[in-house]
């Protein structure tokens, strides 16, 4: 409103001016006088042009009396300051200039001329016009006001409809900012989705370059495929001629295996009877069968008072000559024979005395216990008999036994039978045992007893009892007895010669689908040498281990002779060896004594000695043997 106040004020001096002039020109009639004279004191101000130009040639003294009121204005600006303050303004300017009553009839600048003084109807004449023309030109400014206000009315309408339509833009201002806000939001949401898809672009660029690859890869897969399928074709022909085929093959499986079956039992009955007959051979030989054994010259030549038969290899004859006391014609010669089980010469290999006991073994792996003995003089074989030497050729009883025991319970195992074997080695010297698995410290050997148990197994306390597998695992600990014994050894004592030493195997066999078990003992025992001593010549240690070694061993021969006489009591007791033996000597065992014998003729005396020991063993027969079946 205030601007529209303005506006119009600012307007009005184009239209006021006149208005002043005249207004001027209508004061000047009434007040001017006392300005004139003032301004006639006043030095000529400069020509009011404007004020010429406008109120005409006749009224200049009047401009020059105006010119005060309009002093710091040129003459053109006169016009233009009168018109810039309202009419209040010039009535004020009156009032201080012009006197009451004082007026003086002056020429106006109304454009009349000017009147005398005198003419007083003139001068009313001329105010009246000059009235009719205020009034005019009132009754203009009236209108003109009545049209401004109109307008400003308008104005101000315009200007309540501008605010409003600048609420109205603020609000979308407002509206464009929020959506700005938006769209600025929705710009990011762009921004990242270009980006996005940008990548989705590269990722999309990777993916079509992969699926290229790809379906190149497909290409020659789906090639492929048909190959394939082609072969797969051929294939399923061929499986349907080969299921047509495995079906025959099935059904000649099935009827293959209940002859397999049928075999297994019949191979089974085989086996038993095979075990039976085996028994009743062995039985029919003897359960105590003794072989003699004929050592070589160590030169190589022929003994000249041992006598074999060529025809007969269970003979064997001892010859001596006896000096006659009337010279030589009257010598005699004496002839002892004797016959065992077997005799082998000087020339008979391991392997054929082998051959002739590998049957004993069987024996135990079929369940029954088995005894073996080498018994003779020191130097007669019993050693080299029962271990042998290294090699293949030379090796002995116990490697060999061995041997076939663990190829034979392989065979077994085709049958259902499953063998477990634990070995020990014991050496039994001055009626004391010794441990000759023993592998710890020499000053630490644990002290052994011998112990019956309640099932009637004998067992040694302290004794190593080693579980094998394999017939290395036997020799190895062949040989660690064998270094067991040579350590206790010295040279001026052969203390192997004068101890015995027991190897024992133990035998758990199973077949766990017949149901049947059995246990038994294989024995091998290395004698001590059998000769005698003078008891003059046998001082001390060594008196003491010949007593030991006679009682051992012909308490062998008295236990032996028991067993054959079936005596109720039999003196196991009497020695270590033979309490150790009692499970393998007896009713329950095969028992094989091998006599070795020297071929030197100075060892003739010990040589017949141990052949009438063998021949004593020779004639007992022991009861029958049953093999420990459960
Ligand atoms: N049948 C044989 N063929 C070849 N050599 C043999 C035979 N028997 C024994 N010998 C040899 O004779 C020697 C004595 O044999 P061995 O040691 O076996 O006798 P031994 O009776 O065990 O003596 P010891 O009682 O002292 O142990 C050894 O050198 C051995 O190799």
């Amino acid at each position: 409103m205030s601007n529209a106040k303005e506006n119009s004020v600012s307007r009005l001096p184009v239209m006021s001016s006149k208005r002043v002039l005249t207004a001027s020109n209508s004061l000047e009639n009434h007040d001017c006088q006392p300005a004139q004279k003032k301004m006639r004191k006043e030095p000529e101000p400069t020509k009011p042009k404007a004020a010429a130009t406008i109120i005409g040639n006749r009224r200049p003294p009047v401009a020059t009396t105006r010119a005060p009121a309009a002093k710091s204005v040129r003459v053109a600006g006169a016009a233009t300051v009168a018109a810039g303050p309202s009419r209040g303004v010039l009535k004020q300017a009156t009032a201080s200039t012009v006197p009451k009553g004082g007026a003086v009839p002056k020429a106006g600048g109304g454009g009349g001329t000017r009147r005398h003084a005198w003419d007083l109807k003139g001068k009313v004449s001329d105010m009246e016009g000059k009235i009719a023309n205020y009034q005019g030109k009132l009754k203009s400014a009236s209108l003109e006001n009545e049209q401004l206000k109109g307008s400003m009315a308008q104005k101000q309408l315009r200007a309540a409809e501008m605010e409003q339509e600048l609420q109205r833009l603020r609000a979308q201002l407002s509206d464009y900012e929020k959506n700005q806000q938006t769209l600025l939001a929705v710009q990011d949401e762009l921004e990242k989705t270009i980006t996005d898809k940008n990548t989705i672009q590269r990722d999309l660029a990777n993916l079509k370059a992969k699926f290229t690859v790809m379906e190149t890869l497909r290409e020659s897969q789906e090639v492929e495929l048909q190959t394939l399928k082609m072969k797969l074709s051929v294939q399923e022909s061929t499986v349907a001629r080969l299921q047509t085929s495995l079906r025959d093959s099935e059904e000649q499986v099935r009827s293959l295996m209940e002859t397999v079956a049928q075999q297994k039992d019949d191979i089974h009955a085989g086996e038993m009877e095979r075990r039976q007959l085996h028994n009743t051979i062995q039985e029919l030989k003897g359960n105590i069968r003794v072989f003699c054994r004929v050592r070589p010259l160590v030169d190589g030549g022929l003994s000249e008072h041992i006598q074999l038969s060529a025809n007969d290899n269970k003979m064997l004859a001892l010859a001596k000559t006896e000096e006659s006391h009337v010279g030589r014609a009257g010598d005699t010669q004496k002839s002892y024979n004797f016959s065992f089980d077997r005799v082998f010469g000087p020339k008979a290999s391991q392997q054929e005395v082998f051959d002739e006991i590998s049957l004993l073994v069987q024996s135990a792996l079929d369940g029954y216990n088995v005894c073996c003995f080498a018994y003779g003089q020191t130097g007669s074989g019993k050693t080299f008999t029962m271990e042998g030497d290294d090699t293949e050729e030379t090796m002995g009883v116990i490697p060999r036994a061995v041997q076939q025991m663990f190829k034979t319970a392989k065979r077994l195992e085709e049958q259902g039978w499953q063998f477990t074997f634990t070995a020990s080695f014991v050496e039994i010297y001055n009626e004391n045992l010794r441990d000759l698995l023993y592998t710890g410290k020499a000053n630490k050997r644990p002290e052994h007893e011998i112990r019956k148990l309640a099932n009637n197994d004998v067992t040694v306390t302290n004794l190593t009892y080693q579980k094998v597998c394999s017939e290395d695992q036997v020799l190895n600990l062949i040989a660690l007895a064998k270094q067991n014994r040579s350590t206790a050894q010295t040279n001026l004592n052969d203390r192997s010669s004068r101890s015995h030493s027991v190897f024992q195997l133990a035998i758990e066999g199973g077949n766990a689908g017949r149901d049947i078990n059995c246990k038994s003992t294989l024995c091998l025992v290395d004698l001590a040498g059998s000769e005698r001593m003078l008891k003059s010549q046998s001082q001390g240690e060594r008196f003491k281990e010949m007593t030991a070694i006679n009682s051992s061993l012909s308490n062998l021969g008295i236990v032996i002779t028991a067993l054959a006489n079936k005596e109720n009591y039999i003196p196991y007791r009497n020695s270590k060896l033979t309490y150790l033996l009692q499970g393998c000597l007896g009713g329950n065992s095969k028992t094989l004594m091998f006599v070795n014998i020297s071929p030197e003729p100075d060892s003739f005396g010990e040589t017949l000695n141990s052949l009438r020991f063998a021949s004593k063993v020779n004639d007992c027969v022991i009861g029958t043997a049953t093999a420990n079946r459960k």
